[in-house]
């Protein structure tokens, strides 16, 4: 057959694996911080009330006041390559490059903010990959990170005349291989304290309690990581949940009250954030630094927050198991 001499070059074809966070703000300024929130807070999978009630809060009230209390928060864990969100998922990114051979293209992508999943799918779809792996960076399935992401990737596709294939990664809140991983890192981070933890704090990120009531998955993932991570280690874990935003009520016990109970009885604690694979505000911000000051002003001394598995070696080999095996029938095993 012949080809029509005008016919548009085509790429060979790859495979694509698009690792995808949250998002952070572009700066730890009050503007920046603003923009980011309104982008992040107006998704209906976050905040599932009804725009006509929930718009007049958000420009109204939050947007006055939260930009100017999280920018001071981001300025404190600010790195000289920027948020540490958006620079570890790079390094995760990098990290894997080569890992699924040399048709497999690894980049990343932030639901808000800069470095859109449209774009990064756009990029993708150029640099010829057929097949994609959406792979939302979260260990605990919910709507409002993991079904948020995969919604944003699937509205990027309906823009597309020539659509890749695409497969999404499911939650992995029990794989053995991630809990193998998290034990490695707490023995390893534990070994290097100058003191040891008698108690081992779970902090996951809270969510309103209405979401479980709807039957999103989250707080039973979550209780199911923290169960299997007890086993794994053969302690007890007590589990909390951080981070409650407006009145509603959300998933407890809150982590401030269990830090601040856990000081006040002089136990030793280092606390683990398994629901993030990447250190960011809330694992840097929220509880090394004031979940600290929390614990200490309660009566406590001895406390660690220990990272996230991040682009260390544990937490690439995960990022590079769960991912091959994903990517199965697409790419020849390793
Ligand atoms: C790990 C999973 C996360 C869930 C579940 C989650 C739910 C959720 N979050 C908010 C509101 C905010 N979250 C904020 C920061 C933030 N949240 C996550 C992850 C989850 N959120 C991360 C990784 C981060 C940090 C991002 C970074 O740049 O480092 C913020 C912004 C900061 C602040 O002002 O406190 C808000 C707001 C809601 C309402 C929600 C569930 C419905
Ligand atoms: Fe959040
Ligand atoms: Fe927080």
């Amino acid at each position: 057959m012949v080809r029509p001499v005008d016919h548009p070059a085509l790429p060979s074809p790859k495979i694509g694996v698009l690792l995808v966070n949250l998002g952070t703000p572009d700066a730890p300024t009050i503007p920046a911080v603003r923009r980011y929130l309104a982008e992040f807070l107006s998704d209906r999978r976050v905040v599932e009330l009804p725009p006509i009630l929930w718009q007049p809060i958000l420009r109204g009230v939050v947007l006055t006041t939260r930009p100017r209390r999280s920018a001071h928060a981001y300025s404190q864990i600010w790195g000289e390559r920027g948020s540490p969100l958006a620079t570890i998922t790079a390094d995760q990114a990098e990290a894997l490059a080569s890992a699924f051979g040399p048709d497999a293209i690894v980049d990343y992508a932030m639901r808000y903010g800069a470095r859109s999943i449209g774009e990064r799918l756009d990029a993708m779809k150029a640099a010829g990959c057929e097949r994609i792996l959406i792979a939302p960076m979260y260990p605990q399935y919910s709507g409002a990170t993991t079904a948020s992401v995969n919604d944003a990737a699937f509205a990027a596709l309906a823009a597309m005349r020539w659509q890749p294939a695409i497969r999404t990664l499911p939650p992995w809140h029990d794989d053995p291989a991630f809990i193998d991983a998290l034990k490695a890192s707490i023995q390893g981070q534990i070994a290097k304290l100058d003191f040891v933890p008698d108690t081992l704090v779970a902090s996951f990120h809270g969510m309103p309690l209405s979401t479980l009531m709807k039957g999103d998955p989250y707080h039973c993932q979550c209780q199911k990581t923290a169960r299997l991570l007890g086993e794994a280690l053969d302690r007890d874990i007590i589990v909390s949940f951080q981070s409650r935003l407006g009145r509603a009520q959300w998933l407890e016990p809150p982590t401030d009250m269990t830090l601040a109970a856990l000081g006040a009885e002089g136990r030793k604690v280092a606390v683990v954030m398994p629901g993030f694979i990447a250190d960011n505000l809330e694992t840097l911000e929220e509880i090394a630094l004031r979940g600290r000051e929390t614990f200490i002003d309660a009566g406590g001394k001895d406390f660690a927050a220990l990272t996230c598995l991040n682009a260390d070696a544990d937490g690439v080999a995960l990022l590079r198991h769960l991912i091959a095996r994903e990517l199965e029938g697409w790419v020849a095993p390793a």
